[in-house]
């Protein structure tokens, strides 16, 4: 964990460290394409495999070869042309899934159960997602309800001190459900208007897992039958493809309703998110794009898909 109060520089210059192999690999298979008005389909064989390598996935590269298909090229095919056509389809598959969490849960608190496998940044989300409601006037609390590692507990303690929100934390090795029953009555004494609850990332042992989560709703259900009201899955950008299977299994899991992915600031594969938008449809809440609280930006599809297309 850095210091909240290091320099931050400009957020967007990083996103495109976050979306650099993906962005690559697309660009190194359009160099030198030329022709007429129309992409032939030996070009079209390559533009969508160039796709399926750059991450975004057989669905997404399908549908995109199916557009340009059909496009036609007033100034004849050159590669800025092609370019341009591709960021225009991929923000048309981003632009539905593009949308902030907001405060919305009546009667308060909402309910936000952060999920994602161990060092995915889920802890440094919670802090970053506390501090964004704050910025916004909104009351919030969060839940240590990761009490599998004494460790995990502790680094939600730090965040919350410097954030200046309660916590609520049970022993390790303690109920997960019991701290997240006694937050919620704690955060609707207060008033609290959003209660982040930190969960534990065991994949390892799915059937545990679901079993902790499970146990977590029926209590939050007895409190309030709306919550949770939201389920965010932070997914590494690292991690490339392993994003989609860790969104299926989350799905089955904990029944995810949005998306952070994070670390978009380092050299990754963030193409990844087009092949989630595409194949699952879950929205799109924000990106992390470094360490500090501050470093949780909105998902802008269009930004996005033209970073990844190279005509940013
Ligand atoms: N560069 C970069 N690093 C990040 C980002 N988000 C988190 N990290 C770093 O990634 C590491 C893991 O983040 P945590 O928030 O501790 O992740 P976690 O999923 O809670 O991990 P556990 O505590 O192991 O469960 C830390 O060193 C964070 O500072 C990000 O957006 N960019």
């Amino acid at each position: 964990m850095t210091d909240e109060t290091a320099p931050t520089g400009d957020w967007s210059e990083r996103i495109f460290g976050g979306f650099r192999k993906t962005s690559e690999r697309l660009s190194e298979n359009l160099t030198g394409i030329v022709g007429k008005s129309r992409l032939d389909d030996a070009q079209l064989d390559d533009l969508e495999d160039a796709l399926i390598l750059s991450d975004l996935g057989p669905r997404a590269a399908a549908r995109i070869r199916e557009r340009l298909a059909g496009e036609r090229f007033e100034r004849g095919v050159d590669e800025l042309a092609v370019k341009e056509a591709v960021a225009r389809e991929i923000a048309e598959i981003l632009r539905p899934v593009a949308k902030p969490l907001d405060v919305v849960a009546f009667p308060r608190p909402q309910v936000i159960l952060v999920i994602g496998v161990n060092g995915s940044g889920k802890t440094t989300t919670i802090a970053k997602l506390a501090h964004l409601f704050q910025e916004q006037d909104y009351a919030v609390m969060l839940a240590a309800g990761d009490t599998f590692r004494a460790a995990a507990i502790g680094q939600l303690g730090v965040w919350a001190d410097r954030l200046g929100v309660p916590i609520i934390k049970g022993p390790e090795g303690g109920d997960p459900a019991s701290v997240v029953f006694d937050a919620v009555k704690s955060a609707t004494d207060r008033g609290t208007d959003a209660l982040i609850v930190d969960t534990a990332g065991r994949l390892q042992n799915k059937r545990e897992l679901m079993d902790e989560l499970a146990k977590i709703r029926k209590v939050l259900g007895r409190l309030n039958p709306e919550a949770p009201h939201d389920v965010v899955l932070v997914l590494d950008a690292t991690n490339g493809q392993n994003a989609l299977s860790q969104i299926e299994i989350f799905r089955e899991v904990a029944g995810v309703t949005g998306l952070i992915m994070t670390k978009l600031d380092g050299t990754a594969r963030g193409g990844v998110l087009v092949a989630a938008a595409e194949q699952y449809g879950l929205p799109i809440h924000a990106i992390g794009v470094g360490e500090t609280m501050d470093d949780l930006r909105p998902f802008d599809p269009d930004l996005v898909a033209r970073v990844i297309a190279g005509v940013a």
